[in-house]
């Protein structure tokens, strides 16, 4: 009895989100199974924009996009799916920084303190939404602490699809068993929340509580500097950003490269370090490069990856922004649908 009721919480996360029983379903159920349960001033100094940069491997074929979904009604998305599968080999990718956090505001180190955000970082999380509200997002990764999901869940408010996003919990078997959704119409207006520890922000060791600039007066600027900014050399008892990115881009590459590869849009939502990594990955940074890539709080920033490759488009000033429509013809096709759906 009890794995049966297992195989059928299973079952619905496989079908998560959709109908199809695709291979990126078995790939949403699987990491749900396994897991428990973020630029105006996005600085990139030193950096090409609309770099083109190959993802490592192409595991999943590009065959399905819900680019079209927003209006999901039989009668007009007939035509447009069908369209949007054969030229469906891309997907977009938004990064955001959480909004600012009690303790940026008070500019202690934070790490993998779980501190919340302030009304700032609030109103950050809100503009960000705004920002990206007529970019698809077909599924949502955060970190495990609340920063980065209040970030993620008041910057879906702003969206103008009106999907609701919705935490995976499965931590253990009852956690499962009680979140399942029982309707599949209400699942396909759901997005699903994946929360992941690997996201997190680096582990700042013994700085964490410690205000940025009494360290800084103590033990020196220049070694503060290095233990903030250096690649490899950690806090005390601390992750160096190598040792972040070992766990952030290992899971970026196994757990939602596939999900982009197999056209669903994604939303990430972590924090300073986390991000540095993985940007770090997609835009084959140096360690040397990677120092001066500072990202600022509550800042969208979009890439696509179209035939395997992650192209960074920079960070939408606004939800109309001429530029990032022009550059897949796939979004601007879905923000034209949602004028002329929504409203
Ligand atoms: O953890 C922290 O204190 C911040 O989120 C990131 O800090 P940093 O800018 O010192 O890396």
């Amino acid at each position: 009895m009890a794995s049966s009721v297992l195989n059928q919480v299973i079952g619905t996360l496989h079908s998560f989100g959709s109908s199809e029983k695709s291979r990126d379903h078995r790939e949403l159920g699987k990491v749900s199974v396994r897991l428990p349960f973020k630029v105006q001033r996005f600085q990139v100094i030193g950096l090409k924009q609309d770099n083109q940069r190959s993802a490592s491997s192409i595991r999943a074929s590009a065959s399905q996009t819900s680019v079209f979904d927003p209006v999901s009604t039989p009668s007009n998305s007939k035509s447009t799916s069908s369209e949007s599968r054969k030229k469906s080999n891309e997907a977009a990718l938004i990064l955001i920084r959480h909004g600012e956090s009690l303790w940026n505001e008070k500019n202690l180190f934070t790490g993998c303190v779980d501190v919340p955000l302030t009304k700032k970082g609030i109103e950050e999380a809100i503009e960000a939404g705004k920002r990206i509200s007529n970019i698809p997002v077909d599924m949502i990764y955060t970190s495990a602490l609340i920063r980065a999901q209040m970030t993620a869940m008041l910057a879906m408010t702003q969206h103008r699809r009106k999907k609701v996003p919705i935490i995976l919990h499965d931590e253990n078997e009852r956690a499962r068993v009680w979140s399942q959704i029982f309707s599949e119409d209400t699942k396909k207006q759901s997005i699903p929340v994946i929360t992941a520890w690997q996201l997190n922000e680096r582990m700042y060791g013994e700085l964490q509580g410690l205000n940025k600039q009494e360290t800084a007066d103590r033990y020196g600027k220049e070694q503060v500097h290095e233990w903030r900014r250096s690649y490899d050399i950690p806090p005390p008892n601390g992750e160096s950003l190598e040792m972040c990115a070992e766990r952030a881009v290992a899971y970026f590459r196994d757990e939602i490269e596939p999900q982009l590869l197999s056209g669903k849009n994604v939303m990430v939502a972590a924090h300073g370090n986390s991000l540095r990594s993985i940007i770090m990955y997609l835009d084959k940074l140096t360690s040397q490069e990677v120092i001066s890539l500072e990202l600022s709080t509550g800042i969208p920033m979009l890439y696509i990856i179209k035939e395997g490759k992650f192209i960074r488009r920079g960070s939408p000033v606004g939800p109309s922004e001429a530029g990032v429509y022009a550059y897949t013809r796939t979004l601007a096709q879905y923000r034209q649908k949602l004028d002329e759906v929504v409203l």
